[in-house]
């Protein structure tokens, strides 16, 4: 039996993961394959994502729409391998993705639906932010026109007349979709999942081989078809969007870090879409993870460190014109050692 599949879009930070814990969670008759891409070398994501899902698999390379084509087959042929231990697939895009290029081997590769049913297309919003996003960045635009259902998400951040513009707005940009509404508190997860694509799939088991669906190979002169559908997404680029790492083994003063972030929101983060970060502080058993969007900062408690795991904090800023050196002299500042 072919299995289902369900994309998660969205722009940066507007809850996807929050919204997958919940599906977790909320869905435990259902076994989850999980696949987080993430933007940069470094995986956050994948560490905030509740443990029970069967398989999570973490795609770090680039951006899932544009440069991991080769990646994806494999991973679904690995998938199809164990799919005796999961029901459903859940693919979280990262914040700046097309979903139509993720969607397009589900939607047009016979080989690919045989194994594999693309069912919705979720797309998270940002209550408060997503007006700027529509008019910052194509992706957000993007991400609205190829979805099936909107989540208005964060409400309670906005006033109720506002609220309706929005639904509006959204409702012009995709007529199409359904619009659902609510807070992290509140989704509705069993209407999401009841909501499916209109599409006509053949699905033919039969077709499967024990071995996989694909044929992936590393091979250029075999893999011929998947590369020509590679190169045919790298002409699609995030060209103005960036991604900076840094790490730091020396453990952070976080009310200091705390109080920079803020200053620093406030002040000056008009081209910082996110951050995301897992900080060390001595004296804490557990992470802590600091996420920004837009101008907003959360602080939370992760999960506790392993004996045997490097303590260093991790943190990842995406946006536009990022200014590595101030960054990393706001964090620097913060280390223990220098007070
Ligand atoms: N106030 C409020 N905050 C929310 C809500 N939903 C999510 N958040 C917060 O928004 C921040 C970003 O949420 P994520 O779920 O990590 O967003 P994301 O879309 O996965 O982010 P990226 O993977 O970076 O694109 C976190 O601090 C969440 O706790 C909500 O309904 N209300």
């Amino acid at each position: 039996m072919a299995k289902e599949v369900t994309l998660l879009t969205g722009f940066l930070g507007a809850g996807k993961t929050t919204l997958l814990n919940q599906i977790i969670t909320q869905k435990t008759e259902t076994r989850f394959a999980i696949v987080e891409n993430e933007i940069g070398e470094m995986s956050i994501d994948a560490e905030l994502v509740v443990k029970g899902a069967t398989e999570l698999v973490e795609l770090n390379n680039g951006c899932l729409c544009c440069s991991l084509n080769d990646d994806i087959f494999e991973v679904l042929n690995e998938l199809w391998d164990k799919r005796e231990q999961w029901d459903h697939l859940i693919i979280e895009a990262t914040g700046i993705a097309d979903p139509a290029n993720i969607a397009q081997p589900f939607l047009t590769m016979e080989q690919v639906k045989r194994g594999y049913i693309l069912k919705r297309v979720i797309c998270v919003v940002d209550a408060e932010q997503v007006e700027d996003q529509l008019r910052e960045t194509a992706e957000a635009v993007q991400q609205l026109v190829f979805s099936d259902l909107i989540l208005l998400n964060k409400t309670e951040k906005v006033s109720p007349e506002y609220l309706l513009e929005l639904q509006a707005t959204l409702k012009s940009i995709n007529p199409f979709a359904t619009v659902y509404i609510g807070t992290k508190d509140d989704y509705k997860i069993k209407q999401l999942f009841q909501q499916e694509r209109i599409l006509n799939f053949s699905a033919s088991p039969q077709a499967v081989t024990p071995k996989g669906i694909f044929s992936i190979s590393r091979d250029p002169a075999k893999a011929a078809p998947l590369l020509a559908i590679s190169s045919l997404h790298q002409q699609h680029q995030h060209s103005e969007i960036e991604t900076i790492l840094l790490r730091y083994t020396q453990s952070m003063d976080i009310t200091l870090l705390e109080h920079r972030m803020m200053v620093f929101l406030i002040l000056q983060s008009a081209s910082v879409y996110r951050i995301k970060g897992i900080i060390y502080s001595e004296g804490f058993e557990s992470k802590i993870i600091l996420q920004t969007v837009g101008k907003s900062l959360a602080v939370d408690l992760g999960e506790r460190w392993l004996p045997d795991e490097l303590r260093e904090s991790k943190v990842v800023f995406i946006g536009k014109n990022l200014q590595v050196h101030g960054f990393d002299k706001m964090f620097r500042d913060c280390l223990t050692k220098n007070l």
